[in-house]
């Protein structure tokens, strides 16, 4: 490589996109280019980078930063940098300098293929030719970037991800119940933003026990690679820093990936991951389980940037761990805690983050004002009073009746709305008809009544009861006498209160694992169901492994705990270890922790050997099994000692709350209502008064109703409005294709020389080989990959890739293809009668292109669809008269060496019809543009518009929403004009 000097052009091979790059900076063996069209910037290792430098010759066509034309004739050097000297179309002179050419161009040249004889194969050019048409579709279809997950296609999911997704930096709480698939949406909504271009920079934040699971769930589904960032990572990578070379200072280290899941425990116990944390910007921040970060609205002024005091962090992480361990043991105290360092964390973390998700299956699990600590995070300027978010909540209820009346079947009368739309002047003006509302005006007014509930827009939360097949739930309760170890004579009795709920924890295994009967009964259960997986949850970690040791011993059972006390890499063997079917552990005791988030839905018996005394932890502790993909009945074995406080709390939840056969949301904030009177008979060992049992299963019965009927009917409707959930279902798979991928792959294969073998239907194994076009193929594995189309097939196979027209190893192939030149100049004859011998016609494709940033998704309005023409020497447009496909049909293949003998014969008749085409291409342009303008505006302006309309009534319309997409507007305008017409292929018809 010649030597490289600051200011050389140079363009990227695998990003031509990019533009025509600068040389910024030269350091060692490394440079930096600068790609002004798109404002980026890559570092290159400069003697494998795969970039060239571009130097003009005399002759060639070059445009300046103004987009003035030149012709070059001559080139001179100084210093390593070129002088072109050119003259102007009225012939000149001009001198410049290659730091002062245009950057917005590209370099695909059919012509001068064409003109040099390089021709391709009738395959090639027809492929590149489809891959374009392929292209156009997919760029413009509605479900662009829901189309690649390794998924199930769910109405309920899918109306989520493109809801959240279609938004410019979308800043949510994903809050569907436990086991609905949040991780799923989370990873269909990266996903779709990733794929579009609307983020690159992406960190996840888990609690510990996940981090695994999220790796594996956002690579298996979705092909997206995260790297994991621990502590012994950061610390490394801290050590062995990557210097930048313009400042000469360390790379932080979390700048060093695109792609990033963290462990939320790990960063809280490392003040110096979370200070370079703040440092860094990202285009999306996740943060699953949301409902650990605790707020305080008295500690409101504290200031989130502040830097942690590492002696304060120490102590504060000894809080915060206790705080996740006692959480459910105390919740009286969740409220009155202080706002946490965690919470802190992720108020400065998505304050800078243009885009956020918080995932919880509790929304409400600490009462209302965690609830609204969660929104304020989100929004913190429409979330900012806590008391008016309560009056707002309660508002929603007001409007019952309407919705009851709009979401009916029957018939509703003008006369009967009009009364309920007094507090809602602004809909009146949707009701046309005199008499009957028809569907439509119900719709648009349920609709704009949903975009005007106040978290309606930030809050998604899908329901079980709105959904069909789930599996029933079966309670087995087990009462037993509580033994005499609990009370002793002579010391304060173990069974009462909330501990009693686990009294063995005062104890050492070896005198309460023989004589509390919950253990004996445990035995005779395991041998019942011996061909059963069984997952055993105890609260404390001393519980779980105190049980499995000793069953472990004396029955030399099958089995693994999962607690706390082990380490990330310890507890994903255990819960492999129990997923594993063949080999595996038939029971696993498990702690708290792993009722949160982990997926053993192949369990079908789950046994509570203690009770939360949170009910949400019920929940949470069933959801486990409860969830997507279970396919028996759950039956929830729970033992319980009578004469304890277990006993109180059993009756409360079941006999009061229903909780364990039916899946109920709002139970903390009933177990809160009731809590005074519950305690005290957990203390004092009394038997819940009837009343009060009766009294909870009232307060249940009205809470379900409203929720039917207001505030969560709505948010329900706002999560998944079935008519339209069921047609992106429709859409997705009418966009799959498999069959037409399987095709169009197929030659794919072939055109860079991939080795395919079937393997079974729409399946195939695919291999390097000899003939390979490059080196490199995308995710082609040395020794192969088995892959499939069949999403079913998919599903049930995690050894097989599943390919999607937005799977890694498609989108590459079909990019390599359009950005390279293979297939861009081809010629062949055809025997027409009535068309003289020697006759030459010339079939020419274009787009418009344009170089911009990939967020602006111009591609959505400037068409793929190649600009055909078919031109005669003459110059007249045959492209009507001969489709392309006709074109194709009457073509004869021509021998490559012929070809080239009559194009250097006929060059000028050839450089004569090039230049018809493009000057009948050129008349299309101004067309083109203008119709990329008025989709641009149909859609952004549209959206602009509705925005601008809600806001006036919904708060929770952000202002720099509205300032963004008016940004996005300007920028597609101001591209759109920059756009030209870039010739993609040319085929040379000679008739014979
Ligand atoms: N569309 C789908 N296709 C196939 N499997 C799915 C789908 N959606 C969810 N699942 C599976 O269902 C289980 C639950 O999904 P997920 O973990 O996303 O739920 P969640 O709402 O995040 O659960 P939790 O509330 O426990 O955190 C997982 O095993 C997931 O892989």
């Amino acid at each position: 490589m010649n030597s490289v000097v600051v200011g050389q052009r140079w363009i990227s091979h695998n990003e031509a996109h990019l533009g025509l790059g600068m040389v910024q900076s030269v350091e060692g063996r490394r440079m930096e280019i600068y790609f002004p069209a798109v404002n980026e910037s890559r570092h290159y290792a400069i003697e494998n980078a795969p970039v060239s430098r571009i130097a003009y010759q005399a002759g060639d066509h070059i445009t300046d930063m103004d987009d003035v034309a030149y012709q070059v004739v001559e080139v001179n050097e100084q210093q390593g940098l070129l002088i072109y000297q050119c003259e102007d179309v009225d012939g000149n002179p001009h001198t410049l300098a290659e730091l002062h050419l245009n950057c917005f161009v590209q370099f695909n040249a059919p012509d001068k293929r064409l003109l040099n004889g390089q021709l391709d194969k009738e395959d090639s050019y027809q492929l590149r030719y489809d891959t374009f048409l392929q292209l156009d579709r997919l760029s413009r279809s509605p479900v662009s970037g829901l189309l690649g997950s390794r998924v199930e296609l769910l109405p309920h999911q899918l109306y989520i991800a493109h809801e959240v997704a279609k938004r410019q930096a979308p800043r949510v709480l994903l809050a569907d119940e436990v086991g609905l698939g949040k991780t799923i949406e989370a990873g269909m909504i990266l996903h779709q933003q990733l794929h579009t271009g609307q983020a690159s920079r992406v960190l996840i934040l888990v609690p510990d026990s996940l981090v695994h699971q999220w790796l594996v769930e956002m690579l298996r589904r979705f092909n997206l690679h995260f790297a994991l960032f621990d502590q012994s990572r950061f610390e490394t990578l801290s050590q062995e820093p990557d210097i930048d070379l313009d400042t000469g200072k360390q790379v932080n280290p979390f700048e060093m990936e695109q792609l990033i899941i963290c462990s939320f425990d790990g960063l809280m116990r490392h003040p110096e991951m979370q200070s370079k944390l703040k440092q860094t910007q990202w285009d999306l921040l996740v943060v699953d389980e949301a409902h650990h970060l605790h707020w305080n609205p008295d500690d409101q002024s504290e200031s989130s940037d502040k830097e942690p005091d590492p002696k304060e962090i120490d102590h504060k992480e000894n809080d915060h761990k206790e705080s996740d361990h006692n959480e459910s043991l105390d919740i009286t105290s969740v409220s009155s805690l202080p706002t946490g360092d965690d919470y802190k964390l992720v108020e400065s973390l998505g304050q800078q983050a243009a885009g956020l998700l918080l995932l919880t299956a509790t929304p409400e699990q600490a009462g209302i004002e965690s609830h609204f600590a969660r929104l304020r995070l989100l929004d913190p300027d429409r979330f900012h009073d806590l008391q008016a978010f309560k009056n707002e909540a309660s508002l929603y209820t007001e409007h019952q009746s309407l919705i009851t009346l709009l979401t009916s079947d029957d018939d509703v009368a003008v006369a009967d709305i009009k009364p309920l739309l007094a507090e809602l002047p602004q809909l009146l003006s949707e009701i046309h008809s005199e008499q009957q509302l028809t569907a439509e005006e119900k719709q648009t007014i349920l609709d704009r009544l949903i975009d005007q509930h106040g978290t309606g827009r930030v809050l998604f939360r899908n329901t079980r009861s709105a959904m069909d097949n789930f599996p029933e739930r079966q309670l087995h309760a087990y009462p037993m006498p509580c033994p005499e170890i609990y009370t002793p004579d002579d010391d304060e009795p173990m069974n009462i209160g909330f501990a009693g709920l686990t009294p063995e924890v005062e104890l050492v295994p070896d005198v309460w694992l023989p004589r509390d009967p919950r253990v004996e009964w445990l035995e005779q259960k395991l041998s019942e169901l011996k061909s059963e997986k069984l997952l055993v949850i105890a609260h404390h970690a001393s519980t779980a492994l105190a049980l499995q040791q000793y069953f472990q011993k004396k029955h030399a059972l099958r089995c693994t705990s999962f607690h706390e006390g082990l380490s990330l890499f310890e507890r994903d063997r255990a819960a492999a270890y129990f997923a594993d079917r063949e080999d595996g552990a038939q029971v696993l005791f498990c702690s708290e922790i792993g009722s949160e988030g982990r997926n053993f839905q192949f369990a079908h018996h789950m046994i509570f050997f203690d009770l939360p005394n949170n009910p949400d932890l019920v929940e949470q502790r069933i959801g486990r099994l409860d969830r997507i993909g279970q396919t028996q009945t759950i039956n929830i074995h729970v033992p319980y000692l009578t004469g304890s406080s277990q006993e109180v709390l059993f009756r409360f939840y079941n006999d009061g709350l229903n909780l364990f056969e039916k899946s109920f949301s709002a139970g903390y904030s009933v177990f809160e209502h009731y809590q005074s009177q519950l305690q005290l008979c957990m203390t004092e060992l009394t038997d819940l008064p009837d009343e009060l049992i009766a009294a909870t299963q009232q307060t249940v019965a009205d809470i379900k109703k409203q929720m039917e009927q207001g505030r969560d009917r709505l948010l329900e409707l706002n999560s998944c409005r079935q008519p339209q959930a069921d047609h992106l279902v429709e859409q997705v798979e009418k966009e799959e294709q498999a069959n037409r991928l399987a095709s169009y792959f197929e030659r794919l294969l072939e055109e860079f020389g991939v080795e395919q073998e079937d393997h079974s239907s729409l399946s195939w194994v695919i291999r390097p080989s000899d003939q390979m076009k490059h080196a490199y193929f995308p995710g082609l594995k040395e020794d192969g990959n088995t892959v499939t189309l069949d999403r079913l097939k998919a599903l049930s196979r995690d050894d097989i890739e599943f390919l999607t027209w937005e799977h890694p190893m498609v989108v590459e192939s079909m990019d390599m293809m359009v950005k390279g030149d293979a297939g861009n100049a081809a010629m062949t004859t055809i025997s027409v009668k009535g068309l003289k011998p020697g006759t030459l016609l010339l079939e020419s494709y274009y787009t418009l292109e344009t170089i911009a940033p990939k967020h602006l998704q111009l591609q959505r309005y400037l068409s793929l669809k190649p600009l055909r023409l078919l031109i005669d020497v003459n110059g007249k447009d045959l492209s009507a008269v001969v489709s392309h496909d006709a074109l194709n049909g009457l073509s004869q293949p021509l021998k490559r060496k012929v070809g080239r003998q009559v194009i250097a014969q006929m060059k000028s008749q050839v450089q004569h019809v090039i230049d018809k085409s493009e000057k009948h291409a050129a008349k299309h342009i101004d067309d083109l543009k203008l119709s990329a303008k008025s989709k641009m505006k149909a859609d952004l302006q549209a959206e602009l518009v509705r925005l601008k309309e809600l806001q006036k009534t919904n708060p929770s319309i952000r202002e720099d929403e509205i300032t963004a997409m008016e940004q996005r507007i300007k920028h597609c305008d101001y591209y759109i004009d920059k756009a030209s017409l870039q010739m993609q292929g040319l085929k040379l018809v000679v008739a014979s």
